[in-house]
């Protein structure tokens, strides 16, 4: 099958499976030959009790013994071999998805609350580490099975019986633990990932939570989760457990029970003691796979969770289409009738917003708390996708780039600024692990971060965190605002980005914006505060998500003024009620 032909979702699984042919054919080669070598043990037993034994002859036993310790180290061999194939086989699963996991997660993340984009990474790697455990090794194992059960029936038909009796009710306890242990063993893996994901936050949160005195609080909220995630888990491990058990204690009688058949079958006459030995450690091997994977269960259950899972996500966001590469657009953002849902909501939180910047244009937008200015932000930047309407830069459509591509073009500044783990230049470089000097010191100097950088004691290299470490809230509102810069945005998003500046920060800031303007790029500021739409030409008042106004800034104010002064009026003494 060619690449292109394959269906988002279980097929792109399954073709990635397939590419690992190759790995699985000389597993299964190995596997063969492994099994193969299994006999040694049975065939070593024969020939010391019904030969060596009867005949007396220390040679042969020597000899025996050689070819024993031989053909045990090839099987060694052969069989660390297989575990090696498998590793790699696991690791390169992984590697040919760990990109488009990724990125679904991702994109998925940004436009819905999906429980499957929460676990994509997690759920590949419980595919690669079954793949690479020796569960898989006793998957190839299993087919041999039936040909050892044959095998103890070559003996004696009545063995033979007895072998395959337990054999079946050895599968029927298989299949049972599989029926009865897969709810709670999927309960256990959800809630230990919530008491996880909790923990996490608790971590990320702990200045916080130490300074407002929520200590105890956040230790009992997380105790719950950690609580229900162990009484869970501990269900699981109770079903998983019994079956364990049980098929390790049948498989042990099962083996006891061949000695004593096949006991009864020598003092009959009808065997000879070798094969009565043979008989038994066959049938040990012959059970082997089935007692190793009823152990290793829920690592099975997980990854055919996670199999399930990654098909789903993968499914539901097919790979990106190649974009036609557009030329450096021109700073000119037209909006038409845009509408917005935010993921997990059902509701329009923004509705029938039609606007026109041009290059060289700064555009305030103005509302209340609430009434979808950085709804507004996130549609524009192309992280929240439009319900209903276009967002065009320079006529294409946004959708049209690809999204690093329109991120290099669209600078932004959250309102809620983090940073991430690594260098300040990292971080003004958009995380580039080898960020060029010329560009993050350009965006800072833009940004007027560059003097309040190379003050602290490491400059551009000091490590910050995600909640910025050792800056300070402006200081890391300058660092953001650098990395809304980087590499030459042509539109410029601030959503309250003086929220954190003192005066000079201010200052700097509307003197970055002029400088914008003066180049031909434009920017949109979303604000409460009045010194941040000083230097905007057009003013959008927004207000429940409604476009209330939008025109050259100085219009749309006094239009404001004057309806405030109506309103005064009419609510004035002797005015109209
Ligand atoms: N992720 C989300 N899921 C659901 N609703 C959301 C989400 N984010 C924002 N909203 C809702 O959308 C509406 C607009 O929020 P938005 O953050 O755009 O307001 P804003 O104008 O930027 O407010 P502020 O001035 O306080 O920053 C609010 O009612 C908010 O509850």
């Amino acid at each position: 099958m060619k690449e292109k032909n394959i269906k988002p979702g279980f097929d792109e699984l399954r073709y990635v499976r397939r590419r690992n042919r190759g790995l699985f054919w000389s597993t299964g080669v190995f596997s063969f030959f492994v099994n193969m070598l299994m006999l040694t043990g049975p065939l070593y037993m024969m020939q010391v009790y019904d030969r060596v034994l009867g005949s007396r002859s220390e040679a042969t036993l020597v000899a025996l013994s050689l070819l024993v310790v031989f053909l045990y180290g090839m099987m060694g061999l052969l069989d660390y071999a297989r575990g090696r194939i498998l590793a790699r086989a696991g690791a390169r699963f992984q590697a040919a998805l760990d990109q488009r996991v990724f990125d679904a997660m991702i994109r998925r993340s940004a436009v819905a609350r999906d429980p499957v984009a929460q676990t994509g990474l997690s759920d590949l790697e419980s595919i690669q580490r079954l793949i690479s455990s020796p569960v898989l090794g006793a998957a190839f194992d299993l087919p041999w099975t039936p040909v050892f059960l044959a095998g103890i029936a070559l003996f004696h038909p009545w063995l033979g019986l007895l072998a395959l009796g337990g054999g079946a009710v050895l599968i029927g306890i298989a299949l049972l633990n599989q029926l009865l242990s897969r709810t709670p063993l999927q309960k256990a893996n959800m809630s230990g990932h919530k008491a996880n994901l909790m923990s996490e936050e608790i971590r990320t949160e702990a200045e916080m939570i130490q300074s407002m005195g929520m200590r105890g609080a956040a230790f009992q909220r997380w105790q719950k989760a950690r609580t229900s995630a162990l009484k869970d888990n501990i269900a699981a491990n109770d079903t998983g457990g019994g079956f364990t058990t049980l098929t390790k204690t049948l498989r042990l009688f099962l083996q006891s029970a061949m000695l004593g058949l096949g006991a009864y079958l020598v003092l009959q006459g009808e065997m000879t003691p070798g094969a009565m030995i043979a008989g038994s450690i066959l049938m040990g091997r012959a059970l082997a796979p089935i007692e190793l994977g009823l152990g290793q269960w829920p690592m099975v259950q997980r990854a055919m969770k996670g199999w399930s899972n990654l098909g789903e996500l993968l499914a539901k966001v097919p790979p990106e289409q190649e974009r036609t590469a557009l030329p450096q657009p021109k700073a000119l953002l037209e909006v038409q009738g845009l509408a917005v849902v935010p993921p997990g909501d059902n509701k329009a939180q923004l509705r029938n917003v039609s606007f026109r910047v041009q290059p060289g244009q700064a555009i305030g937008v103005i509302g209340p708390s609430g009434s979808g200015k950085s709804t507004l932000a996130k549609a524009l930047t192309g992280a929240w996708r439009p319900a209903a309407g276009t967002v065009r830069l320079d006529g294409a459509s946004i959708d049209q780039y690809a999204p690093d591509v329109l991120g290099r073009h669209i600078g932004y500044l959250p309102q809620r600024v983090q940073l991430f783990d690594g260098t300040i230049a990292q971080n003004i470089a958009r995380l580039s692990q080898e960020p060029d000097a010329g560009k993050v010191v350009a965006a800072a100097k833009k940004a007027a971060a560059h003097d309040m950088i190379v003050k602290l004691p490491d400059g551009y290299d000091t490590a910050v965190s995600s909640g910025g470490g050792r800056l300070s809230g402006g200081q890391m509102q300058r660092v953001a605002l650098a990395r809304a810069l980087y590499d030459d945005p042509v539109f410029v998003i601030l959503d309250e980005p003086n929220s954190n500046l003192d005066n000079d920060g201010s200052v700097a800031l509307n003197q970055a914006i002029k400088q914008l303007k003066a180049e031909g790029k434009s920017v949109m500021i979303m604000a409460h505060r009045p010194a941040a739409i000083q230097e905007c030409d057009l003013l959008l008042v927004i207000d429940q998500g409604v476009q209330t106004a939008f025109g050259p800034k100085d219009k749309v104010l006094q239009e404001m003024v004057a309806n405030h002064q109506t309103i005064r009026k009419a609510r004035a003494p002797g005015g109209v009620q």
